[in-house]
């Protein structure tokens, strides 16, 4: 069973808490602050640092430095053209296993004359309940993010998770660029709309739309060849697709299998 957004409150409290003592204790037993400075900072702890992590999980830029980051939700070029609570800073945090294998597919994906781009990766719980909240306010369609599914459906559709796997910090959502700059945008497809820089899929990253399933026949033979490919990369390193969305990545061994995470992201 999932947990409720309160009890992955709970969970990160519980986190958090662990994670400021050790900051404390590793403070105490450091030997190159003054004993005066150690005591204060031991005894009355007045704040951690911005980009501090709860254990397990790491910032995509510290382990592989160059992937590509559009973080869509931490700014207003996402399907609900605002920032999403929770993406404090346009930053992809991860768990550590699901960046060590990021790392491998990237190696490859070099090899293979592509780089990735990250759309999404940890997804705080407090957004997964804001996109639920806004799919069940609102109706009708829109021509850039779902031209034919109405917003009321796109949880029932499966295009939105009421419970995310984002939440549990080892699922990505990654499109390709390649290295030689060509094959870039162009999509033409459902969604009227392009990723800059990435290569063309078909149909953009967040087009809910048949047309962005993984195996649809309804997009040219060469995007269906590259989307075999991403899976491909991806499924070397670990990595399942959700085959409704040809971005949308889980690592098969998850860290966390069972929580969901509600932690800010902050500025690294
Ligand atoms: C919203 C989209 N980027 C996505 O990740 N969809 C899946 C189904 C999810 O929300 O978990
Ligand atoms: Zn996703």
């Amino acid at each position: 069973m999932r947990q409720s957004a309160e009890e992955a409150g709970a969970t990160e409290a519980a986190i958090a808490a662990r994670a400021t003592f050790r900051r404390m204790a590793a403070r105490c037993l450091s030997g190159r602050l003054f004993l005066a400075a150690s005591l204060v900072g031991c005894w009355f702890p007045v704040s951690s640092h911005a980009g501090a992590l709860p254990e397990g999980f790491v910032h995509l830029r510290d382990a592989v430095p160059e992937i590509r980051q559009d973080m869509r939700y931490a700014g207003r070029e996402n399907f609900m053209r605002k920032r999403l609570p929770g993406y404090r800073a346009g930053e992809c945090v991860l768990t550590g296993a699901a960046a060590k294998a990021l790392r491998k597919v990237q190696n490859a994906a070099v090899k293979a004359g592509y780089s990735l781009v990250v759309f999404d990766c940890y997804r705080p719980q407090r957004a997964v309940n804001a996109m639920v909240d806004w799919v069940r306010d609102g109706t009708g369609t829109d021509p850039a993010y779902f031209p034919a599914v109405p917003r009321s459906q796109l949880i029932t559709r499966g295009y939105i998770g009421a419970k995310s796997s984002h939440a549990r910090g080892s699922t990505v959502d990654v499109g390709l660029e390649p290295l030689s700059g060509a094959q870039q945008g162009g999509e033409t497809g459902a969604c009227a709309r392009t990723d800059p820089g990435t290569a063309d899929f078909g149909t953009p990253f967040d087009c809910f739309d048949p047309a962005s399933r993984t195996g649809s026949k309804a997009v040219p033979v060469s995007v269906q060849a590259l989307r075999r490919e991403l899976v491909g990369l991806m499924g070397a390193g670990g990595f399942r697709n959700y085959p409704g969305e040809w971005w949308h990545f889980t690592l098969a061994d998850e860290s966390f299998p069972d929580t969901a995470f509600d932690f800010p992201i902050e500025r690294r």
